[in-house]
């Protein structure tokens, strides 16, 4: 999409939303309706302040990643309806004035304030992500946009860090996921947010043009079986690694090393007669890439065929100065699949001196999921790098992570939303959050304070209440205290505005922030919940306002 220039930004230019679809009629039709019924109220221009939070973590866990902000920078930057826009919006609103299509005409974001956590940050439940003020008629048009950009972002981006956990550090993830993803923008974000996340790569081309992550990938079935014979290779010449000597006929040679490994001693016995076309589709690709030979050897048998027929191929490569880089599993028991393949792998380097030749990378795929890979660990496996699409692209484990946008302030009036159930209440107030951190440099516990309450301050003591349960309450002595709204938008005060950083920072952000999460947070069966709290003050005002705004039962 072209960068336009953003009318209210002097210098500045901000580019549209990557997904060129994302513009103010990606909405619920009740956002219009309000807006028409706030402008014939004359309530339009009601400051108004609204939260966007989520109430309960995904998958499980008790965290979760934020992400899809600097869409939603870029949505703003860049909204405006077009007049073929709003005529279709008239239109929709059978009965309406058009003095409304002006007030339609007129409308941007230039009066409107967002503050933010910053985008890669581990989140938690009620504290607001997003803290948007502005005219109620324009800020209720960006509820459902908003929610949009955030809701699937953060949901995959946590789902990514969460098989990143599983897997630890030391592994490769690659996220394999465009072919099952929910439609072209599914695949997409789903891309983005899962680098954000932690993984290493994607196979998504899309995507690494669009936003510089690293591409990876290996080859399909198709390929291998593709083959019939070796006799389908015509170019059989492949020049050494330096250039300074050719081999005439690459078939032979990984035909004569393949004899070698058949009769080397330890591996006397293990196969027989390997499949001929595999074979030549190895050879193939090799011949194409010698500099960045891999193959996926369960198309007939792995350890019978496919391993047998890479080692060949990766031995002849490394006569002419190439070092092959490994193998791909994709179906069958891969923790006792990959163990075999590094054994195979080593007696080959002890067997034939070929230094360096157990360490191949072995690439392991097959609806994987956390289970799974939890599973592959307690077992014991050599997988190096793990390709994972179905289940971490679509999300499987959790449909959606329902962040909601709801009203706590207008015209400096607090408002709430009460429920029968307790988690579903609103937490009023234009408000400040923190993250206080304890001695040993962890996170202890966030907490919300009304607007113009002092912050708290390292070394003070500070009572954090739970908002809504009278009982749970603790005293906190912070050792560090991190304000999390930082403002992204402010209409026209371009210069007291956070910058947009590349992603590689956003998910150095990310990684570094769940690296810094104490360790019962984090684990996978029955975590401790990270404490969310709020101010003395404003308990007593929730509570205050709570008893306000609920009418008194009568029985009868
Ligand atoms: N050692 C293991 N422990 C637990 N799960 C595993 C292990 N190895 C593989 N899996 C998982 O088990 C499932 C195996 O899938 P499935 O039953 O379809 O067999 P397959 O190997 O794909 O067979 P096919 O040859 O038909 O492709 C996959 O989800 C895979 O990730
Ligand atoms: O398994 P996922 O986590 O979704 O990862 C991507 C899968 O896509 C590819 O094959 P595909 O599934 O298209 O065919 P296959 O199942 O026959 O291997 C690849 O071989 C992986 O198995
Ligand atoms: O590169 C791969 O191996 C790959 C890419 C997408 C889906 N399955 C496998
Ligand atoms: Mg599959």
């Amino acid at each position: 999409m072209e960068p336009k220039e953003n009318g209210n930004q002097p210098g500045r230019v901000i580019e549209g939303p990557t997904n060129p679809m994302v513009t103010p009629l990606l909405n619920d039709l009740y956002q219009f309706t309000m807006a028409y019924a706030y402008w014939k109220a004359g309530k339009q221009n009601e400051r108004s302040v609204f939260d966007l939070y989520f109430r309960k973590n995904p998958f499980g866990g008790e965290y979760t990643v934020f992400a899809g902000l600097e869409e939603c920078v870029k949505f703003l930057a860049n909204f405006k309806l077009t007049h073929q826009e709003i005529d279709y919006v008239r239109d929709s609103l059978p009965g309406s004035e058009e003095a409304f299509c002006d007030y339609l005409k007129g409308l941007d974001c230039s009066d409107v304030e967002v503050y933010a956590i910053p985008e890669g940050s581990v989140v938690f439940p009620k504290v607001p992500l997003m803290r948007v003020e502005g005219p109620v008629g324009v800020v209720q048009l960006l509820e459902t946009p908003f929610l949009n950009l955030v809701n699937f972002a953060s949901l995959v981006a946590t789902n990514a860090a969460r098989h990143r956990f599983v897997a630890g550090k030391s592994k490769s993830l690659l996220e394999f996921g465009a072919r099952r993803a929910q439609g072209p923008d599914g695949a997409i974000s789903a891309s983005k947010y899962c680098y954000l996340g932690g993984f290493d790569a994607t196979s998504n081309v899309a995507a690494g043009k669009l936003f510089g992550i690293p591409l990876r990938g290996t080859h399909s079935h198709a390929f291998v079986s593709s083959f019939m014979s070796t006799d389908e290779i015509v170019d059989k010449v492949l020049q050494s690694a330096d250039g300074e000597t050719t081999c005439d006929d690459f078939i032979s040679l990984v035909q004569t090393w393949l004899t070698k490994i058949q009769y080397s001693p330890s591996l006397s016995g293990f196969f027989s007669e390997t499949n001929q076309s595999e074979l030549a589709a190895f050879i193939s690709y090799a011949l194409a890439f010698p500099k960045a030979f891999l193959a996926l050897v369960d198309t007939y048998d792995v350890m019978k065929s496919g391993i047998p027929n890479f080692c060949a191929v990766a031995l002849a490569l490394n006569d002419l100065g190439y070092k092959a880089l490994g193998i791909r599993l994709d179906s069958g028991d891969l923790a006792y699949l990959s163990t075999e393949a590094r054994n195979f792998f080593c007696a080959v380097e002890r067997e034939l001196k070929v230094p360096g030749f157990g360490k191949m990378i072995v690439t392991a795929s097959n609806d994987l999921n956390e289970e799974t890979i939890d599973a592959l660990n307690k077992q014991g496996h050599e997988v190096d790098a793990f390709g994972i699409g179905t289940y971490l692209v679509t999300c499987y484990a959790q449909a959606a992570l329902g962040c909601v946008f709801k009203l706590v302030e207008i015209n400096n009036q607090p408002r709430i939303k009460l429920s029968e159930d307790v988690t579903k209440v609103s937490i009023p107030c234009k408000k400040r959050s923190y993250r206080l951190y304890g001695k040993e440099g962890y996170p202890l516990v966030d907490i919300m304070t009304g607007e113009n309450e002092p912050p708290p301050k390292v070394g003070e003591r500070l009572l954090c209440r739970h908002p809504f349960n009278e009982s749970k309450r603790a005293y906190v002595v912070p050792q560090r205290v991190e304000e999390l709204l930082k403002c992204y938008w402010r209409g026209s005060a371009d210069e007291a505005r956070e910058e947009l950083p590349p992603l590689k920072e956003i998910r150095d952000r990310c990684i570094k922030q769940l690296e810094n999460m104490r360790p019962d947070h984090m684990r996978r069966l029955n975590p401790t919940p990270y404490k969310v709290s709020v101010s003395a003050k404003l308990y007593d005002f929730i509570h205050f306002l709570w008893l306000n705004e609920a009418p008194v039962g009568e029985l009868q």
